[in-house]
């Protein structure tokens, strides 16, 4: 079974909203809706899970998620505290642990079908494949007070995207090793890193952008402009 469980259960803090920035509209059309019809056009896809915050659960199916008449059956779960709590959530209902599971942020609402294929295929032959680009300015790191302690090889640095894709049982495994050891992260790989497993990656799109502050939704808003214009959208 093949399984993408796209995790929407956060707050939007950054974005400072009045609603949830995940249902925040493009063009018309909320930002997850987008997400998950970039999903629903992925034939080879059995189920679609979606972690939501738990007060929103009942009202997104009734407005949102039935009008959208998708394809496939949403299974809908709650989020958690943070996004890995979330993903866990998610992970319990993604099937069998022979399968392969596709781990996406609700908000990049421009991942394509050609980027679902790269990260099923990088999966199946790995056992885990994350889409990455490179960096573009140089990297320092800084101490708590700003000062630049070093500069990093930009050449080995890759920013890190979403799908992120498992096998389903090693990431599974991976989680459950995590929370009995107090680990967190902020994506997939790195709590499949922490567990021992090797994280393969494929090119990943600049357009795949996450929707996080002011400023990415007129990014966005340029994305789909150019992507109509190229009859993508
Ligand atoms: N408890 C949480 C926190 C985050 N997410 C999801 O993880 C993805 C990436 O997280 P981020 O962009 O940080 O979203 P938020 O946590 O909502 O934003 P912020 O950090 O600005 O509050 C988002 O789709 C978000 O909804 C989630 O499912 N559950
Ligand atoms: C999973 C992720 O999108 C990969 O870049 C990112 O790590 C999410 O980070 P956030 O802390 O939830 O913004």
């Amino acid at each position: 079974m093949i399984c993408a469980v796209i995790v929407a259960g956060g707050s939007g803090s950054r974005m400072q909203a009045p609603v949830k920035k995940q249902y925040l509209q493009l063009d018309g059309i909320p930002i997850l809706s987008r997400t998950l019809m970039a999903f629903d056009g992925c034939s080879d896809l059995d189920r679609i899970v979606l972690a939501l915050p738990e007060v929103d659960l009942q009202r997104f199916r009734k407005e949102v998620l039935l009008p959208l008449k998708l394809d496939h059956d949403v299974h809908l779960v709650a989020g958690g505290s943070d996004r890995q709590a979330s993903v866990r959530n998610g992970l319990d209902n993604a099937g069998p642990s022979d399968g392969t599971v596709m781990i996406h942020d609700g908000v990049r609402p421009f991942v394509r079908a050609s980027l679902i294929s790269a990260c099923l295929a990088g999966s199946k032959a790995t056992g885990a494949c994350i889409p990455v680009i490179s960096a573009t300015d140089t990297v320092k790191q800084v101490d708590d007070k700003g000062i630049v302690v070093g500069t990093l090889d930009r050449d080995t640095i890759r920013l890190a995207q979403t799908p992120q894709t498992f096998a389903t049982g090693l990431i599974r495994r991976a989680h459950r090793i995590a929370l009995a050891k107090g680990f967190t992260a902020t994506d997939d790989a790195s709590v499949a890193e922490f567990a021992g497993e090797r994280v393969h990656t494929v090119p990943g799109d600049p357009d795949n952008i996450k929707i996080t502050r002011p400023q990415d939704l007129a990014m966005a808003g340029a994305i789909l402009s150019r992507w109509r214009e190229e009859g993508i959208a």
